[in-house]
This record gives structure tokens, sequence and C-alpha cells, in this order.
């Protein structure tokens, strides 16, 4: 699998405590915010709790947002490897849909019991909320139908 369409998941609303000393966004807050959106899609791909960041490449910051504004972020799978996952990410002005900021690539590594790679076993983007974490399963409600 190479190159899905990006799915923009998670909306922010940029406030105060978010802006930096010139009153726009402060990079920080943003990369805290991909970073977290690229654990829990991470963690949804590969089904587990324990996948860390690896990677990141450059960072390119396109425009700034202020104060106010709707920010919606974006995250694909560009390649499923044997223990890690690579993920294109977006991050953009709900609205005007200008490009506030781009990675090319981020890079989660899937970690076993013994916290070292393990192999992940996925090839494919899954739509659906189908790989369960372990320690999630149990609190699943029972299936319809
Ligand atoms: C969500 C968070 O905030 S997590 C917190 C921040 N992250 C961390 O603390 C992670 C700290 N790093 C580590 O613990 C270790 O580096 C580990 C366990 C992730 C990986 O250990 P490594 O010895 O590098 O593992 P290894 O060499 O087997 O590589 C694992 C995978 O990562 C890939 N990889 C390793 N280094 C890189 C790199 N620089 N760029 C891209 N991919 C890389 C490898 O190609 C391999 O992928 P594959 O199995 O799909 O082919």
């Amino acid at each position: 699998m190479e190159n899905g369409d990006i799915t923009f998941h998670t909306r922010k609303w940029v406030r105060p405590e978010d802006l930096n000393a010139n009153g726009t966004l402060f990079g920080g807050s943003l990369l805290r915010w991909i970073d977290e959106e690229a654990a829990i899609y991470a963690i949804i791909q590969l089904g587990n709790g324990m996948a860390v960041t690896k990677y990141m490449s450059e960072i390119n910051f396109v425009s700034s947002a202020e104060q106010g504004d709707l920010i919606e972020m974006g995250l694909t799978a560009t390649h499923f490897g044997r223990t890690s996952l690579t993920m294109r990410a977006e991050v953009r002005n709900m609205f005007t849909r200008q490009s506030i900021l781009t990675i090319e690539k981020i890079v989660f590594v899937n970690l076993g019991e013994d916290g070292k790679p393990a192999p992940h076993g996925y090839t494919e983007i899954t739509y659906s909320r189908d790989r369960v974490p372990r320690q999630h399963l149990e609190r699943m409600p029972p299936r319809q139908g």
C-alpha cells in the first residue's frame, strides 16, 4: 500500500494559550497535537497501544494560524513495514483549506511486550475499528446481530 488519501479527523480551536509571542499559533503546540494524532492513528492501524514515534522528517510550517481559527489535522499511512508504519501528515485551515503544516514522513514502530520492535503483520490501511488493542478488547460492547 502506498500513498492513501489523507483523512482529516481532529479539529482544534486555536486558543490564547496556543499562541507564540507574535500572536500566531505556537509551533510547539502544533507538533504536540500532531504527535498525539499520529500515535492514535498508529494504534488504530497496528492494533497495539505500544507504538512509539521513531522518526519525523522535515516539518514545513507553510502558513500560520491565528487565535480563533479552526484547524483540522490529517494523516494517512504511506507505507507498512515489518515493524514500522510510515505516515504523512497535514494540518490545514478548516474553512479556507489553506495548508498550515506538512510532514512528509512520520515513522512509528510497533513494540512487543518486551519493548522491542515486533512485526505487526499489516500491509493495508483499515478504515474501521477492527484492529482493537488487547487492553481495550474486554471493554468492547457485544457485537449486534
Ligand atoms: C507517541 C510517543 O510520543 S512515543 C515517545 C517517543 N519515542 C520513543 O521514546 C522511542 C525511542 N526509541 C526506541 O525505543 C527505539 O529506537 C525503537 C525501539 C523504537 C526502535 O529501535 P531500533 O533499534 O531502531 O529498531 P530497528 O532497527 O529494528 O528498526 C525498527 C523499525 O524502525 C525503522 N527505523 C529505524 N530507524 C529509522 C529511521 N531513522 N527512519 C525511519 N525508519 C527507521 C526500521 O526500518 C524498522 O522498520 P521495519 O521493521 O518496518 O523495516
